[in-house]
């Protein structure tokens, strides 16, 4: 289909990767799909039947017996596995412990790519995830690899746990969201590296409007091009 357009954002763990592409995707008029919430349901799910985590074979055959739906609405995303609403429950440690493991399957990562594809066939699109613009969608029209130091993303996940009541302390915080870089980076399939033509944007010390803004900028660039 003609005049489709993709945006592929990936990047490290709470990099701010689903919250700037949610609100580029509002304001551009396109459909923003957060591939990171199905591999987060198939961990929920398997984990609620007691499937081996570390049987490939099984999780697949689990996978194809799963529906998983991102549906959106005014008040935002909601993620439903067979018709349940997970939404938060698949952002529970449990699950954010166990995704790493789950994603790195090749049998896993071929059916879920595939339902990504389909999911941007016939809208324009924000994507977000770990392989968006090397694999999900090589021929998107803007790649963005959104970065921030370490510290300043366990900065940004204690804010999130204390507007939710908890208070982990700010080392464990680093500690998992470096393990889980390191797992993502270094899977044998299509694990987490910046696209060759991906735009690297070091959000740090910048607020959440201006990495939006400079999202809209390279799109409209890319439009007017
Ligand atoms: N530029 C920014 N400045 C300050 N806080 C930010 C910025 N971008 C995102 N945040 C906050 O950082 C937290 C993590 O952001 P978000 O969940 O979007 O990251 P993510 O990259 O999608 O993470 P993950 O891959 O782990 O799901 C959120 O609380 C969000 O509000
Ligand atoms: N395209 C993707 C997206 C996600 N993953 C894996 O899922 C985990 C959870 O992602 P979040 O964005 O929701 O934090 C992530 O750590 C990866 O293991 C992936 O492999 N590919």
């Amino acid at each position: 289909m003609e005049n489709l357009f993709q945006v592929a954002i990936d990047g490290p763990a709470a990099a701010g990767k689903s919250t700037v592409a949610k609100i580029a995707a509002k304001k551009l008029g396109f459909v923003y799909i957060d591939t990171g919430a199905m591999y987060r349901s198939l961990t929920f799910k398997a984990l609620s039947e007691n499937v081996n985590l570390n049987d490939s074979h099984q999780l697949k055959q689990l996978l194809d017996r799963t529906e998983i739906q991102l549906v959106h609405d005014e008040l935002g995303q909601k993620v439903y596995v067979d018709g349940e609403d997970v939404t938060e429950r698949i952002r529970y440690p449990d699950v954010t412990k166990q995704v790493s493991l789950v994603s790195s399957y090749e049998e896993v990562r071929t059916e879920m790519v595939a339902r990504q594809r389909k999911l941007a066939e016939s809208c324009s699109v924000v994507m977000d995830g770990r392989d968006i613009g090397t694999h999900v969608l090589p021929n998107a029209q803007v790649k963005i690899f959104l970065i921030a130091s370490v510290d300043e993303r366990a900065v940004r996940r204690y804010r999130e746990e204390e507007l939710k009541g908890r208070h982990p302390s700010m080392e464990s915080l680093r500690a998992a969201i470096a393990l889980r870089d390191k797992k993502d980076m270094e899977r044998e399939v299509s694990p987490l590296v910046k696209a060759e033509d991906a735009i690297a944007l070091d959000t740090t010390s910048l607020s959440i409007e201006e990495v939006v803004s400079q999202i809209l900028h390279y799109v409209k660039e890319k439009q007017l091009s």
